[in-house]
């Protein structure tokens, strides 16, 4: 079979915002004009499409990220038909991780903000995610009807806030309940949608006199950035030729692809204002699966590879989703970086070394899922009964194995003991939870040894609030849950040189295991690297990996209260063997307990998680909220004044955070709001880590 798009007019898109910007309602709106969703239900009111959890429609926040296709051919059905991939990412700040793979599949994203409160805290987080990734961006100023929608102001906090080259392509008709259109200045015209057929059509007029100045200022603006693409548009454009209509889009395109340009459109999706415009641009701005660099991964000898977006090379998607359905079971959304795969076809997960058959693929059109035959470089698709697949896993041809690049998931923060209510509950509570855990990676299930409870860790008090939720809802398993703990870590402060020695010589066959290590502090977040620098075989070849093991066996235990033991270097320098009494197991043995031995030598600490924390308070209840978040051992690291009252940024250990939400809604009437994100680990103070070690035991 053929393909029936070809993939230059591919579009797979994110849209990412902070949460309430929108996303939700402009993602339905694409579905209804793309022709796709054909009821337009108002997301709050429980009919949003993509909404398609329970709970999400209750708590109306969009937590999973599905993935949707549909067809656009333009306002004017100026293009061949496109298709437009859509991958739904969350806004709530403890699922960055769904931002973050969403963000590896797709190739261009488009930022949603509200035209009230302009860039937001978690903007700035997706952004910055965005950046890491190269992906190419444009922004749509929504809510342009709402009071204290600014426009301009939104653009200049794109600017100054993401540090980025925002260059609006249109600008409002009006504001607030005044926002009546839009100008394209592009093509020189005011575009006003009918309310009466909830903006399916429009009418097409003049730009109003009372906007021709500034539309002819900001034309001149954005001409000027299309024509940095090239240079022959440059000469032209110096020349004093007018550009065309083509070149101004090609020359836009060039840019944003390149990330030099953001272009910046506005509307009002709930207005139904602006939407198909907007998919206008998706099509002329965001690149193609053939506009951005081919995917690397590793073949199966360690060397790299690429797999570019070409039908004929071998088959490499990576699957960055995984879906319970109550109907179906696993759901695995998977992107095709290249190459061509059937149903029935057999694939290989390299990262688990194993052979699949890949059952049913299927097509998501938000809610509904059409069965599809094969799917081509490009293609975003969702497989059926796939097993031993987890989120940022490869799967290949399975004679031409690669790797592609994994994905980097954080290690979750905050852990609570969790019980079903009901003893014979236990093990579908276990089965569910490994579920769970294969969905989302940053999500981890283990048992505690010493309880024997069961310990669920995760990114935030939301995310496992939701994961308890689903158990009883999907799994129908009732769970009461303990109190949320800190997920501290450990580390040590200064360089030492130790000795690990462990012999028996006790009858039968002796035990020799002996090593020297120096261990040294590396700077937070850089982890832990083993370096060999024996000579001369004192410690034989064979048993180096099994002093590496002990060490990252113990540093997983932690030493001082039971936590993992993070950014250390260790450098293996010294020792001796014994030709019949060496073994593995007696060099991993005297590699961890010379481990053990330094670490309390190297002036160990406790570390603790640090989040950020953005406060929006009326002014009236400012005092109290910094008063609080001082007695929450927080740090303010800068206020301004915004939309909505004042903004206070803050660093506040997690361990204080339990409980903010209730605490800031009676301290303020309800009417101040925060987000928080991890930032990162920090020495916590002896008073605390005392405490911590002493309970540990
Ligand atoms: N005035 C106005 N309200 C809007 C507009 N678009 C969305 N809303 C409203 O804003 C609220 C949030 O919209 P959603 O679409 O759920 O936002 P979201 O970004 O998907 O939210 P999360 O999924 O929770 O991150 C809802 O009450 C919408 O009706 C708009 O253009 N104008």
């Amino acid at each position: 079979m053929a393909r029936k798009t070809p993939i230059e007019r591919y579009r797979n898109i994110g849209i990412m915002a902070h949460i309430d910007a929108g996303k939700t309602t402009v993602t339905e709106r694409i579905l209804f004009y793309t022709g796709i969703s054909h009821k337009m239900g108002e997301v709050h009111e429980g009919a949003a499409v993509m909404d398609w959890m329970e709970q999400e429609q209750e708590r109306g926040i969009t937590i999973t990220s599905a993935a949707t296709t549909t067809f656009w051919r333009g306002m004017d059905q100026q293009y061949p038909e496109t298709r437009v991939n859509i991958i739904d990412t969350p806004g709530h700040v403890d699922f960055t991780i769904e931002v973050e793979r969403s963000l590896r599949v797709l190739d261009g994203a488009v930022c949603v903000l509200d035209a009230n409160a302009g860039v937001e805290p978690q903007t700035e987080t997706v952004w910055r995610q965005a950046n890491r990734y190269g992906v190419p961006r444009m922004v749509f100023v929504n809510k342009m009807d709402k009071m204290g929608a600014d426009f301009f102001r939104c653009v200049d906090m794109v600017k100054e806030r993401l540090g980025c080259n925002a260059v609006p392509v249109q600008l409002p008709i009006g504001a607030e309940d005044q926002f009546a259109g839009v100008v394209d200045l592009i093509r020189q015209k005011a575009i006003y949608w009918n309310e009466k057929d909830m903006g399916a059509t429009y009418d097409e007029v003049d730009i109003p006199d009372e906007l021709a100045d500034q539309a002819a200022s900001y034309r001149e603006a954005l001409i000027e950035a299309a024509a940095e693409a090239s240079e022959a548009l440059m000469d032209k454009y110096i020349g004093g030729e007018e550009l065309t209509v083509e070149e101004i889009n090609h020359g836009l395109r060039v840019q944003t692809i390149a990330n030099d340009v953001v272009p910046v459109l506005c509307g009002s999706a709930f207005k139904n204002k602006g939407v198909q415009a907007m998919l206008d641009a998706v099509v002329e701005y965001m690149p193609s699966p053939v506009d951005v660099p081919a995917i690397e991964g590793e073949l199966e000898d360690g060397s790299t590879a690429t797999r570019g977006p070409d039908d004929d090379e071998p088959f490499a998607a990576l699957a960055f989703k995984i879906a319970t359905d109550p109907y179906v079971g696993t759901l695995t959304f998977f992107r095709v970086y290249s190459g061509v795969v059937k149903s029935g076809d057999t694939v290989f997960n390299p990262v688990k070394g194993k052979k699949e058959r890949l059952g049913r693929i299927v097509q998501m059109h938000s809610k509904e899922r059409k069965e599809i035959d094969e799917v081509r470089a490009g293609d975003i698709a969702a497989a059926i009964g796939l097993k031993d697949v987890t989120t940022g896993d490869t799967i290949c041809d399975n004679s031409n194995k690669v790797t592609l690049e994994r994905m980097e998931f954080p290690d979750p923060v905050i852990s609570v003991a969790v019980e079903p209510k009901t003893k014979s509950d236990q093990e579908k509570m276990g089965i569910a939870l490994q579920k769970l855990a294969q969905e989302d990676p940053s999500f981890q299930v283990r048992t505690d040894e010493e309880s024997g409870q069961t310990i669920i860790s995760g990114m935030g008090e939301l995310h496992l609030e939701i994961i308890v939720d689903r158990l009883k809802r999907e799994f129908k398993v009732e769970a009461n849950v303990g109190q949320p703990q800190v997920a501290y870590r450990e580390a040590i402060r200064k360089p030492v040189e130790v000795e690990g020695k462990f012999v028996r010589q006790s009858g039968g066959r002796g035990q020799y295991g002996h090593v020297w290590i120096r261990m040294r502090p590396r700077e937070r977040g850089e982890g832990y690297e083993f370096n060999n620098k024996i000579v001369g075989g004192v410690v034989p070849k064979e048993y180096i990996p099994s002093v590496d093991k002990g060490i990252q066996e113990q540093m997983e235990n932690g030493v001082l209260a039971g936590f993992p033991v993070v950014d250390l270097e260790v450098e293996l320098f010294d020792g001796s063997y014994h030709d019949v009494d060496s073994s593995e197991m007696a060099f991993k043995i005297a590699g961890s307990m010379a481990f053990k031995d330094g670490f309390m030598q190297g002036d160990p600490v406790l570390l603790e998680p640090i989040m950020k924390v953005e406060i929006v308070t009326p002014e009236e209840f400012m005092g109290d909220v910094m008063g609080d978040v001082n007695r929450r051992r927080g740090t303010v690291a800068g206020m301004e004044d915004g939309p909505a009252g004042k903004i206070i940024r803050a660093e506040v250990p997690l361990k204080e955070m339990f409980g903010y939400a209730t605490d800031l809604r009676s301290a303020t009437q309800g009417r101040a709001a925060y987000t928080m994100f991890f930032d990162g680990y920090a020495e916590a103070p002896a008073s605390i880590a005392d405490e911590v070690i002493k309970k540990a035991g």
